[in-house]
């Protein structure tokens, strides 16, 4: 049997009094790709932030990378943020420093202390998109593109089981789009993380075909292939 890296069954999702989502029941399995798609307003980011503790679950099961969801208290959600990583589609990296002291950032929050242990895996991610030219630049010097590379730099820094991706192409041109997609499919397989993408992008979903869920009358489900381009 492979391991779930994520498992809900029977999911409610709330935003605020708000249901989002009712009886969701969803398994992403190790080093797996899928997509998350939906009109706008369905409840991808809804979904996600439940599964990176942003939102809480109060009705239903939910464990991601072995850390269960249910009655979270907030000082767990360091605990569960160091077993995934999380790519948005603005990037959000800190403006006011450069590359690597955005990557020092997250890892000292996380608990590294060791510079030499710091310094080798700023590198080595740094390395892994193909970024460790612009270490020392500040982020609004690079395009889209490559801010959105360090994102994932950042996002794989703490070894994640799980990358939970939140429309990272949707402020990218279509060919950025596609040298994106490439790099997270092939950290996935190369490094056996899973990763839950969250699109829009149908050009994307069409030229890297994997398995879909769609969001779609406060319900998920796995989407048949003929459903995909119907909005
Ligand atoms: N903070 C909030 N308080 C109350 N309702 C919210 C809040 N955030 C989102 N919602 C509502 O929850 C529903 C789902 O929103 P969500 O952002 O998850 O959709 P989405 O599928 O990610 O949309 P998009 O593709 O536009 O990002 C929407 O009806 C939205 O209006």
């Amino acid at each position: 049997m492979s391991n779930k890296v994520i498992q809900l069954e029977r999911a409610f999702i709330y935003q605020r009094n708000y249901l989002v989502l009712s009886n969701v029941d969803f398994e992403l399995n190790e080093g797996e790709f899928a997509y998350l798609i939906g009109k706008t307003g369905s409840g991808k980011s809804s979904l996600l932030k439940v599964l990176y503790g942003d939102l809480p679950l109060n009705e239903g099961y939910g464990k991601v990378g072995g850390i269960e969801l249910n009655g979270m208290s907030t000082g767990k959600i360091p605990n569960l943020r160091r077993h995934l990583g999380i790519v948005f589609q603005d990037f959000q990296l800190l403006l006011d420093r450069n590359v690597e002291k955005n990557l020092s950032f997250v890892l000292k929050a996380t608990g590294w202390k060791d510079k030499t242990l710091i310094n080798d895996r700023i590198d080595e991610v740094l390395e892994s998109v193909g970024m460790i030219s612009k270490k020392k630049m500040m982020p609004f010097r690079l395009s889209g593109g490559e801010q959105q590379r360090i994102s994932i730099a950042r996002a794989l820094l703490n070894h994640p089981e799980l990358i939970l991706a939140d429309e990272p192409t949707g402020n990218l041109d279509p060919e950025t789009s596609v040298e994106i997609m490439n790099l997270i499919l092939n950290l996935s397989k190369e490094k056996n993380v899973a990763v839950l993408m969250a699109t829009h992008d149908y050009n994307i979903i069409q030229k890297f075909p994997a398995k879909t869920f769609k969001c779609e009358d406060g319900k998920v489900h796995v989407a048949e292939s003929e459903s995909l381009f119907l909005g």
